[in-house]
């Protein structure tokens, strides 16, 4: 149990459960390949059965840890700072991004959708999970729409989440990480057939870097 004190500076998105923190090149989607520093914020309650991050789900084990000292290390890096999870919009995310924008950091967060949107982004990548859909907001806002296909039905949930996002946003399929073997050649003939479509790859996995 959090004291009284640490809840409300929580609550204010003041202090937030930092999982961890680690400077990489992001993996996935748009920005693949290039270099940024990336902060985990514990707490999910998606529930997504192959989530490659479990550890992440109870925010209860991730210290509540005060937005300066997570700004003042990201400013160590690269210009540019994502915010993934767990699910980051479990949070108030007003004072975090108005924090690292001071700092002159361009600012990319990683979300489900499944709470309604706080914060300022520089880049919004909505991967959104049929457990629980995304906010009308995150889907008015996304900037990239990156759906994981686990099996063929979700090229049909990957249409119907195109037809709910902003036209603008740009489309992506990323095979789940245990089925890709038997997932990424159906994705590659999906994309050729549909080519609104690209293929994201996690491609950090490959390199053996966080
Ligand atoms: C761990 S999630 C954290 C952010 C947020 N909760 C979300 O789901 O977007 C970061 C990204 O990894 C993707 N992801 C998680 N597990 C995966 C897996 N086993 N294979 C492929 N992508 C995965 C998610 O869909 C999301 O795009
Ligand atoms: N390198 C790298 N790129 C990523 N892109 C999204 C990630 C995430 O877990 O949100 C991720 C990650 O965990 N590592
Ligand atoms: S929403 Fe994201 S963090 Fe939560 S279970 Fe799904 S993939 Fe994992
Ligand atoms: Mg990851």
């Amino acid at each position: 149990m959090l004291s009284k004190e640490i809840q409300l500076e929580v609550n204010k998105g003041a202090m937030l459960p930092l999982m961890e923190e680690f400077y990489t090149i992001q993996g996935e989607g748009f920005h693949t390949g290039t270099a940024a520093y990336f902060i985990r914020i514990g707490g999910c309650d998606v529930g997504c059965h192959w989530c490659d991050v479990k550890e992440s789900w109870n925010a209860e084990i991730h210290p509540p840890t005060s937005i300066d000292l997570i700004v003042a290390n990201a400013n160590k890096y690269a210009d540019t700072v994502v915010i993934t999870g767990g699910e980051p919009l479990m949070w108030d995310m007003t004072l975090l991004t108005q924090r690292l924008k001071d700092q002159n950091l361009k600012v990319h967060i990683e979300t489900s959708g499944a709470y309604p949107l706080s914060g300022t982004w520089d880049w919004i990548c909505l991967s959104p999970k049929k457990n629980k859909l995304p906010t009308e907001t995150v889907y008015d806002n996304a900037h990239e729409l990156k759906v994981i296909i686990y099996n063929k039905h979700d090229f049909v949930f990957a249409e119907e989440q195109a037809e709910k996002v902003n036209p603008n946003a740009i489309l992506f399929l990323q095979p789940e990480w245990s089925k890709k073997e038997e997932m990424t050649p159906l994705i590659v003939d999906y994309v050729m057939n549909n080519p609104k479509w690209r293929v994201s790859l996690q491609t950090h996995k490959y390199l053996n870097i966080p």
